[in-house]
């Protein structure tokens, strides 16, 4: 990934986790709604758009295997794996390996290795309800989203709908930019709503096992 325009400094600070860890325990979710300074969002932000425009973005799909497909009706953002190379997407992901200790320390998961991707949804495409652990492989464990939208309008819809085990709604969340949710992948049906305007995030997973690159 080729970037230049990344030279402004950003500060990446050493994260107290505890009030999530507290809440996942509690309620399997959490949120965080200042997790990202605005400074990190839009660096984040022009990393993501810097690789929609040297095309390293595609349409996601849904499954993995042979039961992976495309339905842009079920599922339609479109995606970019965070590589250590890139420039901003590498502190994300050193976030992130930080709060998977943290996890490991309070929880005993055996969590080993952490994936996530750019995605940016276009105005209108959703991705309808869904748990995010593969039918045929449950080696991820937590599920975590980091929203990227400056100055998201109250009536810009593009909420992330989160449910509990027995398909009540637990959580109704606006992508706001900073906001980091995390929530157990394997119980927890949520979805996407449509939005008026273009949807930014990084969308992430814990998991049991090392990463394999491109499952869906
Ligand atoms: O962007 C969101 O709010 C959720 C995305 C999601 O559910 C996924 O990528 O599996
Ligand atoms: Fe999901």
């Amino acid at each position: 990934m080729h970037e230049s325009q990344s030279n402004q400094r950003v500060d990446w600070p050493v994260l107290d986790f505890a009030n999530a860890i507290e809440e996942l325990a509690t309620q399997h979710y959490a949120v965080l709604p200042n997790f990202l300074s605005d400074a990190q969002q839009d660096a984040l932000r022009r990393e993501l758009v810097a690789c929609q425009q040297q095309g390293l973005f595609h349409a996601a799909g849904i499954g993995r295997g042979q039961h992976h497909n495309l339905n842009r009706q079920i599922r339609g953002d479109s995606i970019c794996w965070l590589e250590d190379d890139f420039n901003t997407g590498r502190h994300y992901l050193a976030q992130m390996d930080t709060l998977r200790h943290t996890l490991n320390a309070s929880f005993y998961l055996g969590l080993q290795s952490f994936e996530a991707h750019y995605a940016h949804y276009q105005a209108g495409s959703v991705y309808q309800r869904h748990v995010d652990r593969h039918r045929d492989n449950d080696a991820r464990v937590i599920s975590s989203v980091c929203y990227l939208n400056a100055d998201w309008p109250a009536d810009a819809g593009g909420e992330l709908q989160l449910f509990n085990a027995h398909d009540e709604l637990l959580l109704r969340l606006p992508p706001l930019g900073g906001t980091l949710v995390l929530f157990m992948s394997a119980d927890m049906p949520h979805e996407v709503l449509a939005s008026t305007q273009s949807r930014y995030s990084i969308a992430g997973w814990f998991r049991r096992d090392e990463m394999t690159y491109a499952l869906v």
